[in-house]
């Protein structure tokens, strides 16, 4: 599992570290600077950028001053410092790095991580770009024989051309301390690198952003103004959420978590979901919940003990019959696809409801599924099925009537004996636009960004679909809140908001947004809810989970399926056994 922390929560972290006198700047700057050196060292010389005439020659390396990392004035460091790698080791001399400094901490580590660059004989210029940086910092920067400008000073297209002309750009302007965008000057520093950045194409240095891209939402993910587009992201401690979650997270480039001392976090997902224990410092947290910050990625291992594998004792029953309701004779493809993803991901059954055209193609496609009423343990609603409108009346070949009593059997509006109890349900496409009463976190919405911003209109919310792009955990959280279910809204990044927190799921490939594609998800996730029916219903944060878990397994199939190309939907359920295969293997 992925952890992401909020600002809060890294800050709670590092109180009792500080206080302990933990070098954790020296710590994060080492580590920053190896990032560079390994990638500075892994090019060729030859391609590394001249040095602009002018410019004074970079120091022999080896020449240290005052010896050592730890001359940084923070105790402990040469304790940490690991050992270095022949990669590290090459030779980086006459390399360029311009450092992009803001005024907090995070100049600070940029400013520490440029020391160690130039002591190693790479030319590093610090452009300082508010009247305030790192004091200890920038001395030691300059102690090393780094090159110190401010923004004052010179113009933007000056430190833009000196951008270009360099073999790496670290972006050290601000990072879990900035709220909102970036101000000026930073922003028009940034705004003017960004548009340098999309001229030169491939021809731009190398960027490390430091710990995050500066500019982003650390907490939400959001881009509310410039941010500088990084090749890879060194980050401290713990993950941020704005790394995971887009559209931030897709500036960050290659992300490296670096452990700076920050406790132990022990997560463990229990098959029901029993009680985390989550240790932070000296604040300890207990449940499933780990805080409103937290933001978490499964990954195989997640899942692997999440899935409902049959043992000898089972039998089709008690691993779970699926109900899907989707289709008309107008979309008879989705029931097709809902289905198959469904029978793909190992139902204990699958019945389907519908017209009987669809049906019969439904049995054509897949004769294992029972088209037939009967007992479930989830549903699938709404794939296929068009919206519903009150004034108009239903033009669905009746697929409205069996959704809304489905429906019933989910919220519980129905007595059990009706029902047959209450069940999780996955409510898709035409079914988002048939809720009528509040639902349980066992009911999973899932929107594209597209129907998430129609059911929001619904709910009284201004929000429309570029909305929704925008800041895809808000209103997937909002959602979750208006309507108690459990939103899995889809996309590039598939964000998943519930009881026990919020998913970010980066499993599929760009060719699976195609048509069906989702109808394929719904059916997998359809499964996960039917294996686990009992459980999904006694535990509200497991909904969240199973469905991150489908998200996976559906990227992975979609991503197997592709094989680089392009993908069609159906192809996605073919890829779902040996995913599963794998990830149980
Ligand atoms: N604590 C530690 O020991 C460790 C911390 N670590 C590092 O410190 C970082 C956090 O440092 P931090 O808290 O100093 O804040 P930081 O992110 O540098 O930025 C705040 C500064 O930026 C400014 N600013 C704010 N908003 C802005 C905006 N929109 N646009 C422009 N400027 C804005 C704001 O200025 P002000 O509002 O005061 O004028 C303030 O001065 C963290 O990400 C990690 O890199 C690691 O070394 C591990 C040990
Ligand atoms: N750029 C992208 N990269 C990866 N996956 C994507 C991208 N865009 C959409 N997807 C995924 O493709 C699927 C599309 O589903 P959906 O929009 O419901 O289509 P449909 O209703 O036609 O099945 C979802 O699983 C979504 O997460
Ligand atoms: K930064």
């Amino acid at each position: 599992m992925k952890d992401a922390w909020s600002s809060d929560e890294i800050r709670k972290a590092e109180e009792p570290l500080i206080a302990a006198g933990v070098p954790l700047m020296a710590r994060a700057a080492y580590a920053l600077a190896q990032a560079v050196l390994r990638e500075v060292a892994a090019r060729p010389a030859g391609s590394r950028a001249t040095r602009p005439a002018g410019r004074p020659a970079p120091r022999p390396s080896g020449v240290r001053l005052r010896g050592s990392l730890s001359s940084d004035g923070l105790p402990g460091t040469a304790r940490v410092r690991p050992a270095r790698s022949a990669e590290t080791r090459g030779d980086v001399r006459g390399a360029r790095a311009l450092l992009l400094v803001g005024p907090g901490n995070n100049g600070g580590d940029t400013l520490y991580a440029g020391a160690h660059l130039a002591r190693r004989g790479m030319s590093v210029t610090a452009v300082l770009v508010s009247a305030r940086a790192h004091e200890e910092g920038l001395a030691a920067f300059e102690a090393a024989g780094g090159h110190v400008q401010r923004l004052a000073d010179v113009r933007v297209p000056t430190v833009v051309q000196w951008a270009r002309a360099s073999d790496v750009v670290l972006d050290g302007l601000v990072g879990v301390g900035a709220r909102g965008a970036l101000r000026p000057p930073a922003g028009g520093l940034v705004r003017a690198l960004v548009e340098a950045r999309e001229a030169a194409g491939r021809r731009w240095p190398y960027t490390v952003a430091v710990d995050i891209p500066s500019g982003i939402g650390v907490d939400d993910g959001v881009v509310p103004g410039p941010v500088l587009t990084a090749d890879r992201t060194v980050t401290f401690g713990a993950l941020k959420p704005g790394l995971l979650l887009p559209p931030a997270a897709g500036f960050a480039g290659t992300v490296e978590l670096v452990d700076i001392g920050f406790p132990d976090v022990s997560v463990t997902d229990h098959w029901a979901g029993a009680a985390q224990r989550v240790t932070l410092g000296r604040h300890a947290m207990t449940g499933t919940d780990t805080g409103p910050g937290r933001v978490r990625r499964m990954e195989p291992a997640d899942v692997a003990a999440l899935w409902p594998a049959p043992t000898a004792r089972d039998h089709k029953y008690t691993r779970g019959v699926v109900g899907v309701i989707a289709g008309t004779s107008t979309y008879p493809g989705a029931a097709v696809l809902a289905t198959s993803g469904a029978v793909r991901a190992g139902a204990g059954m699958v019945r389907y409801l519908g017209p009987e055209d669809v049906g019969t193609r439904v049995l054509l496609a897949r004769p294992e599924v029972v088209v037939a009423g009967g007992r479930v343990q989830a549903w699938v609603l709404g794939p296929g099925v068009p919206a519903y409108d009150p004034e108009e009346g239903p033009d669905d070949d009746g697929q409205a009537r069996r959704v809304f009593g489905a429906l019933a059997a989910v919220t519980g509006v129905l007595s059990e004996d009706v029902t047959g109890g209450r069940m999780p349900a996955v409510i898709d496409a035409g079914a988002l636009t048939m809720l009528e009463h509040r639902l349980p976190a066992w009911a999973v919405l899932t929107p594209h960004a597209g129907e998430l911003a129609e059911l929001l209109q619904g709910l009284g919310h201004e929000a429309d679909r570029a909305a929704v792009e925008a800041r895809p955990l808000h209103w997937a959280r909002t959602a979750h809140q208006a309507t108690g279910a459990t939103v899995l809204l889809k996309g590039a990044v598939t964000v998943v908001a519930g009881p026990g927190g919020a998913y970010a799921q980066a499993d599929a490939p760009p060719w699976t947004a195609t048509a069906g594609a989702g109808d394929v998800l719904a059916g997998i996730l359809g499964t996960l809810l039917a294996g686990r029916s009992a459980d999904v219903v006694a535990d509200e944060t497991l909904a969240a989970r199973l469905a991150a878990a489908a998200v996976l397994v559906h990227g992975r199939a979609a991503a197997r399926a592709s094989a680089g190309g392009p993908v069609a939907a159906l192809e996605i359920a073919r890829a779902v056994p040996a995913v599963i295969a794998e990830l149980l293997g």
